[in-house]
Formats: C-alpha cells, structure tokens, sequence
C-alpha cells in the first residue's frame, strides 16, 4: 500500500472511531448559512460534530447553563403539513386520498423535494438528511421477521402493516397522467415503494411534535376533511441533529418571540463546552428507542422487562379466583406490570401478593406498601422464576436468528437481543441479592 492510501485508511479509521468536527463539511456550511438567512441565530453556538460513540450530533463551543436556551428555528424553517400542501402535487394527492397521515404527507413531501434536487428551496435541508435507512426492525423481510424474537416480531409487524396501509394509500391516489413539472417524468415513478420507505424512516426517527392548534391557525384552514390525525409533526432543520439521552431534561414547544413564532428547545441539563449535547425523545426504554429510532442506550435508567397479566398467569399454570380477577381488574393490576435493576413495579409487586395471599383483605398492605419481608421473599422468588424464563427464551430466540442472520437489520437485532440477555442478567443478580 502506497503512504497516500496508508494515509488515507488511517485517517478513515481515526474519523471512524474518533469524535471530529463537521463544520466544514459542505452540507453543514450550506444548512446554518441558508438558516442564518432565514432569521436563525445561532445564539448558543451551536456545531455539528461526528462522536464516535453516537454517530452525527451537536455540541457547543460556549459552556451551556442549566436552563438555557439551546435553539430557536424561526417557524418558516420548519416543514409542517402546512407547507407540504402548498405543493401542488401534495395538494391534489390528499384530493383523491381521503384522510391520509400527517407522517405520510411529509413523507411524500420529502420525495418530492429530493427529487427536484438543485430547484427545491429545502436542499440546504435535504443534503443533511442520511440516504441509508436507519436500522428499525420494521424494515426487515418477511423471512428475517419471523425468525425475531416473538415479542419483537408482533411490534415489527404491527409497524410494518401500518408503513404498508400508508403506502397503499398514496400509490392509490397517484394519478398515471400526473407528471413531474421539473423533468416530465410519471410521478409514480419518482414517488416509489423505495422512495416511500426512505421519506417515512426519515419522519419516523426525525420529526419533532408540534402544537396542532397552532400550526392550524396560522394556515387559517382546517385539515381535518383531509387529515385522519392532527397535523402535529414537523422536520426541523439543525434541530433535528440533537442526538437522545435517557438522562436529558429538556423543554421543547412552539412559542411567539416578538411576533413571529420559533421552535424552541430549553435545556434543563448543564454542558462543559465541546461536550455532546442531548435532548430527550420522550421517556422511552430500549425497546421503544430500538423500534422507533434504530438504536438503543447501553445505560438507560428506563429499562425494564415487561409482563403480561396472562403470561404471568401461564407460567406457573396460575388459576386465578373470581375474587383474585375482579381485585386485579378493578384496580388496574394487569397493567404495567414490569422488573427493572431496581426492583418490581408497584402493581407486579401488587400482582405477585393478590397471587400469592388469595386469603387476605388485599388493599390496605397493597396501597400502603405494608410488605413484611416474607412477602417480598416471594415476590422475588416469583420474580426471578419468571426472569429465567425470558432470558432462556431470548438464548433460544438468539441461536434461532444467528442461523438465519443476512442484513444490517438483522445484525442490529442481534445486537439488541445481546444487550437484553445482559440486561437480564444484571436484574436476576439484583434478584439474587435479595432472596
Ligand atoms: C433525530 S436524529 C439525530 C441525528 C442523527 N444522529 C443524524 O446524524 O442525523 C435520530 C437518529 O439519531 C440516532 N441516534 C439518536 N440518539 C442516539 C444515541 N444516543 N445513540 C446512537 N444513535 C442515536 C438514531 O439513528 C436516530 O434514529
């Protein structure tokens, strides 16, 4: 190898597991400077750097005090159903296809200005936007999806159909005889399957919640004869390259600054300058961030192992009395019933004594959390039964999904199954601990 290539492969590699800045990267410079001309001020001094543990993401080159502001995008910069219908094409198709999605609009919004390339006014945005899809679940085949953990395989496919339905929905209302004004080219050859895919990944892992009411009053129209849910997501440049923590606060919303409405992002947490800066998507465990954005958190304080009431029950061949049913169902009990690193959820906790103390008047020792330690002794022992259980079911679903294993989707729910079983195991030496 020559010392150019040699240099090269190394720099390759050092960028690849090393954190380094992307401000002079063509994409970044085109992005702030159209946003600067469009009234964003970069009033927190706020780049885009590659880290190597999370991939693109933002940091500052100033400290950053708990409770200030990060961003504000000024409400032009944002592309919301409002500005996706003002196409033209957008506006016949939601014509002929009654009721469509607020992610599928801006989805297809997407196609559309990619494909118009150099003459979208959104190109600083578009060439920011990743041309891979990111690694949900849902995207895998058909064969790869049923060999996924079951639990898994029913979100995967669920998500899935819903891509499909929308999908179906808008390939229905394209016209044949509709042609693309930029090139003449049929549109359902520029808005295809592929292209579909793309543009609704990208709204899925990208888009930010705004308030509908108010994106409604400053279109002056109602959607709702078009719409089948409110016009309540948007993309947002720069904003949306803020990577996610289970540990960030963060306040985000709508707001009118002198006159004119920003999106706003307020941090709740403090960052040493250059350090990444984190936002949170909501409160969500591994299983949610891996579903829903293609990643999941090493360390995540969320995470638990979730319970069905009749998957408790047919472990250990429970029958449950009529008394035992109407107690549980009367309080809610059957749900949210979980196991995190730190102990039971208050209603598992509830469940495994109605279950295990059939005799008993139950509430007042349930809603004080009056357990004597015999109690919790069971509850653990319990508890530990039925975590064995899922990490031997995760082994076998392991082995099941490495003999079929051939994509990236795959691989990345290999990662994930991986991570659960470790996860598992730090819960059951929790367990453990305590019996
Ligand atoms: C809103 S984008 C954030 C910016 C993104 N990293 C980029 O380069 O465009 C959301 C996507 O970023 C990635 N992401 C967000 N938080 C992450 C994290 N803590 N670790 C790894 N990837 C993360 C996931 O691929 C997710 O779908």
């Amino acid at each position: 190898m020559g010392r150019t290539r040699r240099k090269r492969k190394l720099r390759a590699t050092h960028e690849r597991c090393c954190n380094f800045s992307l401000e002079s990267h063509q994409e970044t410079i085109c992005l702030k400077k159209r946003m600067h001309e469009l009234g964003w001020e970069n009033r927190s001094q706020l780049v885009l750097k590659n880290f190597a543990s999370t991939g693109r993401g933002v940091s500052s080159v100033l400290n950053i005090k708990h409770n200030q502001s990060l961003i504000e995008v000024p409400y032009e910069l944002l592309i919301t159903c409002a500005n996706a219908l003002e196409t033209e094409v957008l506006n016949n198709l939601i014509k002929r296809c009654k009721r469509t999605k607020v992610q599928d609009i801006l989805a297809t919004f997407l196609i559309l200005e990619k494909h118009k390339g150099e003459k979208s006014k959104w190109k600083f945005y578009l060439d920011t936007l990743p041309d891979e899809l990111p690694f949900l679940p849902w995207l895998s085949n058909e064969t790869e999806l049923s060999a996924f953990p079951s639990h898994l395989m029913k979100i995967a496919k669920k998500r899935k159909w819903d891509m499909d339905v929308s999908w179906e929905r808008i390939e229905k209302s394209i016209n044949s005889n509709w042609t693309c004004f930029c090139c003449g080219e049929p549109l359902n050859r520029v808005i295809t399957f592929n292209a579909f895919t793309w543009g609704y990944a990208m709204v899925n892992t990208r888009a930010v919640y705004i308030q509908p009411d108010i994106v409604i009053e400053l279109l002056g129209k109602d959607l709702s004869s078009y719409l089948s849910d409110e016009p309540c997501l948007a993309l947002c440049p720069f904003l949306d390259m803020f990577n996610h923590s289970s540990e960030a606060n963060i306040k985000a919303e709508l707001t009118c600054m002198d006159e004119s409405w920003k999106y706003t992002l307020t941090t709740l947490n403090a960052y040493k300058k250059h350090q990444q800066i984190y936002i949170s998507y909501g409160s969500h465990d591994n299983e949610k961030l891996f579903c829903e954005y293609g990643f999941f958190l090493s360390h995540n304080h969320l995470d638990h192992i979730q319970y069905s009431l009749e998957e408790i029950a047919s472990i250990d061949n429970i029958s449950l009395s009529m008394k035992q049913r109407s107690f549980i169902q009367s309080r809610c009990l059957g749900d949210e019933l979980y196991i995190y690193t730190k102990g039971l959820s208050f209603n598992l906790k509830a469940l495994f004594f109605v279950i295990q103390k059939p005799d008993i008047e139950w509430s007042r020792i349930i809603y004080s959390e009056g357990y004597e330690n015999h109690d919790y002794l069971l509850m653990y022992t319990s508890a530990r039964d039925i975590v064995t259980l899922r990490k031997l079911h995760h082994i076998e679903e392991l082995r099941n999904l490495e003999s079929v294993a051939i994509s990236k989707y795959a691989l990345a729910i290999i990662g994930f199954l991986k991570h659960r079983i470790h996860f598992i195991e730090q819960i059951l030496s929790f367990l453990n601990s305590r019996i």
